[in-house]
């Protein structure tokens, strides 16, 4: 399956859409090598795209909270969250139904279950941290600049001075 490669320049932020949040999932917080890419299942229209596992915030709830649930659920596993992957608005990422996502990079945590595909995913697969390996994966298209503002962020020169997570 093909898909296009950036978003509608028509998308509109839908404050009545929850805030989505995902995790950019590291093998290492130290010198990272892979992302854990996570190939949706349902509904129709995304089956087959590959994403960062995670999920809607409910009412109420702090959005790393809802983040390390989502986890939880979808691939039995916990997280270690980092700081967030900054996003050109501060709401978040823009999706193409004009929610937001804010998404943060982590590392399992300590004694944490290895990732399965519990829930929304019927893949996952653990991706070389470069341009090729992850673009060569059939993205939600909203996630791509996200890919590669991950990738701007773990460049070599970059973690010289900061650490991943
Ligand atoms: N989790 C996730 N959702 C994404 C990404 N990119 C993207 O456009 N989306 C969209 C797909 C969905 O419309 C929405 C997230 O919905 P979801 O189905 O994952 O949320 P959820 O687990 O809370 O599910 P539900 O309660 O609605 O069943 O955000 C991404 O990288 N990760």
């Amino acid at each position: 399956m093909t898909s296009p490669t950036s978003l509608p320049p028509t998308v509109q932020p839908d404050p009545s859409k929850p805030l989505v949040v995902g995790v950019a999932l590291l093998d290492a917080a130290d010198a990272p090598r892979a992302l854990l890419a996570a190939r949706r299942s349902a509904p129709e229209s995304l089956a087959g795209l590959w994403e960062f596992p995670g999920g809607k915030v409910e009412p109420g709830e702090e959005p790393r909270a809802a983040l390390e649930r989502e986890v939880r659920e979808e691939l039995g596993a916990r997280v270690r969250l980092g700081t967030e992957v900054g996003a050109p608005d501060a709401r978040g990422w823009l999706l193409a139904n004009g929610a937001f996502m804010r998404v943060y990079v982590g590392v399992l945590a300590e004694g944490s279950a290895e990732p399965a595909p519990l829930e929304d995913h019927d893949r996952l697969e653990w991706t070389a941290l470069t341009r090729q390996d992850l673009h060569a994966l059939d993205w939600i298209p909203a996630d791509r600049p996200i890919v590669d503002a991950l990738l701007e962020r773990l460049s070599p020169e970059r973690l010289r001075t900061a650490p991943a997570v």
